[in-house]
């Protein structure tokens, strides 16, 4: 266990207050000290969430060169909605002399140095200027940029003219240097980077994407997210709130959260990787239905919500999956994934033990299913089917789509609503904006897997002029191009087109539903991933776990104090 030395301790004015200050390898703390040097409240920073340490900005006075202000991370609740935020804390400490406050500069620096050794120095900037409210731009120069300059962290804007500029340019241009990529829009720009990242990886690994037995290279290059988006769901699964300036401090204090990726599959070919959620039916009709109403920003789910609701669809379809080791946890254990959350650092332990022992590294390694366990099947009529890889929540669902799911055990939680009366289905989706559980309803069953695939019953119409097995040889679908291995690219463009599977955005989009204007009622749904409408109704699912890296720390235990001192005993946190 590390020992808690103390580097410097002095006597130290905040004001016209006098007080004790210490700073070990780990904490700054200062105590406040009466006139009769009885202590009172103590103030305690981790050195690993300070942002910086400043010389006095007032003009030169005598005064003026024996001050030092200290910024760190100070934790405060949100008006509205009580959620807990990240807010830049300041102090102004005053030395008795010039020569004590550069021994405090020197010595706070150097445990910055040494004790929080994850810092990013140089980051990789993307901004979408057209993402969520449009207030991308905005956000990062006003909120953002000034505390990476504050934190001596310097970076390469790019504010992207087109959608997936940001993928392209982290799998084709030079990286070193980078510590990491931040972007700064909604799931979509996350997405992105996600791809870029592991593209890249898998790249300089030489391992193929598109083999889903394969175990892939987890990626270096970390990931931050700074909010600006419609739904922001990535960001608040991982941090708990939706707040650019405490997303920015989590990447400044170089936080580092594992997090697991679901690659999906059609045939022998990548088509996209997934951390939020791979869903049919209901989801996938929502997500091709409001394409076409983008012009009315964050409210177009609401509006094709409700529309997509009094349709009242369901899907024939046959679920497979399988089953994730249950003695571990269970989709309705009741426990929430939280900041160290022990199921996930379980799961880090068996990677690292595998590691180890397996002398070709778990990299590159098979995954084979036989080993895996039994393949369980599902047959019938679905409303929605959804696979997650984190609990999903968001502002508009507070819990997510699977409350008790983990960002980092290396399993997905599979939800299976089947068919059921209008009113059935509007309780599983309204109480996905409460606490009450929406696995507690009939036509709902949860399983936490490894893998997945959907497949048509026989006999369906795919509601698409081509047979399967034009489609089944080709590749990775990106914006509106099929990046092929082998087959008709041209044909599978083309159609790609034209039902809108495009990630460009500002393209407008034909009518992706089928539904309203035809007398037929589609027997085939589309796969919402993440965000994105997937080509292909037949998809194989698996779970990478801790494939990436993001710029955060889960959500915080607000019952728990943030830390404690070496003795064990709590400190308050200004
Ligand atoms: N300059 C650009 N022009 C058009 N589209 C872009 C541009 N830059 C990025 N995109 C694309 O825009 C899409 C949506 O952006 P983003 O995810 O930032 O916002 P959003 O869709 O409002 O939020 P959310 O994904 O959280 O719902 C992304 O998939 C991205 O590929
Ligand atoms: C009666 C009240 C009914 C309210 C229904 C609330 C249900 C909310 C569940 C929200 C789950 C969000 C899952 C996240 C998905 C993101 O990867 C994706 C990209 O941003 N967003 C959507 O697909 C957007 C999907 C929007 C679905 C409505
Ligand atoms: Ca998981």
């Amino acid at each position: 266990m590390d020992v808690d030395l103390v580097l410097l301790e002095s006597s130290l004015w905040v004001g016209k207050k006098r007080y004790w200050a210490v700073l070990t390898g780990w904490h700054f703390n200062w105590t406040e000290r009466d006139k009769k040097n009885r202590e009172k409240m103590t103030v305690s920073v981790p050195v690993s969430e300070v942002v910086g340490v400043e010389v006095s900005q007032r003009s030169q006075s005598e005064e003026a060169d024996r001050e030092f202000t200290v910024f760190y991370v100070k934790r405060t609740s949100s008006r509205s909605s009580n959620q807990l935020l990240w807010a830049l804390g300041r102090t102004q400490f005053s030395c008795p002399s010039r020569d004590l406050r550069d021994q405090w500069l020197t010595q706070l620096r150097m445990a910055l140095k040494t004790h929080s050794p994850s810092r990013p120095h140089r980051l990789l900037v993307f901004i979408n200027p057209f993402g969520g409210k449009k207030q991308g731009s905005h956000i990062y120069q006003s909120l953002v940029a000034p505390l990476f300059e504050l934190a001596g962290i310097s970076c390469h804007v790019v504010v992207t003219e087109r959608a997936n500029q940001a993928r392209d340019h982290i799998l084709k241009k030079d990286l070193t240097d980078f510590d990491g990529v931040v972007c700064v829009g909604g799931d979509g720009m996350f997405s992105e980077l996600l791809h870029g990242v592991i593209g890249r990886t898998q790249q300089e690994a030489g391992l193929s994407e598109h083999d889903p037995t394969l175990t892939l290279q987890s990626c270096d290059l970390h990931i931050g997210i700074i909010p600006a988006g419609s739904t922001d769901c990535v960001c608040f699964a991982t941090v708990g709130v939706n707040d650019p300036v405490t997303s920015a401090l989590h990447i400044i204090v170089g936080d580092s959260q594992p997090l697991d990726v679901c690659s999906v599959h059609h045939g022998s070919s990548l088509v996209r990787y997934s951390v939020s959620l791979v869903g049919y039916g209901f989801y996938g009709d929502v997500m091709a239905e409001s394409e076409k109403h983008r012009w009315m920003g964050p409210l177009r789910y609401d509006y094709s919500g409700a529309l997509v609701y009094l349709r009242n669809r369901s899907y024939a379809g046959i679920v497979q999956y399988l089953p994730a080791d249950p003695q571990l946890s269970s989709p309705r254990d009741k426990t929430r994934c939280l900041s160290r959350c022990t199921v996930c650092s379980k799961s880090t332990d068996r990677r690292l033990l595998a590691q180890s022992t397996n002398s070709s590294s778990l990299h590159g390694s098979q995954f084979s299913s036989d080993s895996e366990g039994e393949w369980v099947s599902v047959e019938g009529r679905f409303k929605a089917v959804s696979l997650t890889c984190m609990s999903s929540s968001c502002p508009r669902s507070p819990l997510g789509l699977s409350p008790s799911a983990h960002l980092a055990d290396g399993t997905g939680d599979l939800i299976i609503v089947r068919d059921t009366h209008p009113l059935g289905f509007l309780t599983f989706l309204h109480r996905h904006t409460t606490t009450q559980d929406q696995f507690d309803l009939p036509f709902v069953d949860v399983h936490r897997v490894k893998a997945v695939r959907f497949s048509l019953p026989l006999g369906t119409e795919d509601n698409e002029d081509e047979d399967e097995g034009t489609v089944k040889d080709e590749g990775l679908v990106e914006d509106g191009e099929a990046l092929s291995k082998s087959g008709s690219q041209q044909h599978l463009a083309e159609r790609v087109e034209e039902r809108g599977m495009t990630n460009d955005r500002s393209v407008k989009k034909k009518d992706l539903s089928f539904g309203l204007c035809c007398s037929k009622t589609p027997s085939v749904s589309v796969w919402n991933c993440d965000g994105e409408i997937l080509p292909y109704p037949e998809i194989l699912c698996r779970v990478h776990g801790q494939l990436v890296r993001l710029y955060a720390r889960g959500i915080e235990d607000r019952s728990a104090p943030p830390f404690t001192n070496c003795k064990g005993r709590a400190f308050l946190h200004n």
